[in-house]
């Protein structure tokens, strides 16, 4: 992975704290439905949690609030110490852009730009980096994730995996404080799902990100450090224990990063 700046937190401070998140969606005047019925939620420096629960639980909708992209209808919400509910749209995108990265189950890469070109695509607007810098930390993030003899390659000629691979390198061009990951795995057969997860769990490891992981995949979750279930809105479970233990075993008998970065580059398309 290439050299990291991460936004500066204190080591105490959670990378998020929901309280009492509530969101309500207008289904038509005058209905209004309740999706979220006040989360709590704290999630630290270099916690892999995931999150379950069954199909229209609430989960996308809560990414979506914790990643700034909806507001929620009431509650506090601070990212690195920041609360966020009190902030304009633009300081709320400005915050995005620097503070989280998103992969979703659909990797959403341009086509007709090269595997680098898309993961150059944030840093372009950032003022932090020059152009040059801009080309080194794209290429240095593809070989992070095991696609160096692909860098050039149009995203579309990349198989699914790669492609995910691919958005998961997007997602760290800013080097996040929270990485948010709606079912990344969910389109990928069992081999690919494998490496990106393993690829999730180097950044974590390798950078402290904190990472919220949506999956139905059970025997994926039990690799998190922790997880939360989601059912009709409420958080019904923490199961930080069984999670971490069995994740713990799960990953013993997984290769250690430099094993993950191999095993990628042999991943055919
Ligand atoms: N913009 C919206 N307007 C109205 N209702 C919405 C909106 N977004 C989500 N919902 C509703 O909120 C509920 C929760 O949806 P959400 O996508 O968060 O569930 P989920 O747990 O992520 O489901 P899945 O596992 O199928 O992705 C659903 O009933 C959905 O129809």
């Amino acid at each position: 992975m290439p050299e990291r700046t991460p936004l500066p937190i204190d080591a105490g401070t959670p990378v998020v704290q929901l309280t009492g998140i509530r969101k309500s969606f207008n289904v038509g005047e005058p209905n209004e439905t309740e999706v979220l019925h006040g989360i709590d939620l704290t999630l630290l420096r270099g916690e892999f949690c995931a999150v379950m629960g069954p199909s229209g639980s609430g989960k996308s909708t809560l990414l979506n609030i914790v990643g700034l992209l909806d507001r929620p209808t009431s509650g506090t919400l601070a990212i690195g110490g920041q609360e966020t509910t009190v902030l304009a749209d633009h300081e709320l995108t400005r915050l995005r852009g620097h503070a989280v990265g998103f992969v979703f189950q659909y990797h959403h890469l341009i086509g007709a730009f090269s595997a680098v070109e898309n993961v150059m695509m944030p840093m372009l607007g950032a003022q932090e980096f020059g152009s040059e810098e801009i080309a080194q930390r794209a290429a240095a993030l593809i070989d992070s994730v095991g696609l160096t003899p692909w860098r050039d390659s149009l995203a579309t000629r990349l198989s699914g995996g790669q492609q995910q691979r691919v958005a998961v390198a997007r997602a760290l061009a800013m080097d996040p404080i929270l990485l948010l990951a709606d079912e990344p795995t969910g389109n990928l057969d069992t081999h690919s799902a494998d490496l990106v997860f393993d690829l999730l769990r180097r950044v974590n490891r390798e950078h402290g990100t904190a990472i919220l992981f949506v999956t139905h995949n059970p025997q994926l979750a039990s690799r998190c450090d922790r997880i939360i279930q989601v059912v009709d809105g409420r958080i019904v479970q923490a199961d930080d224990e069984a999670g971490r233990k069995a994740g713990r075993e799960a990953d013993n008998q997984n290769a250690e990063g430099a094993k993950v970065s191999q095993r990628t580059q042999k991943d055919s398309r």
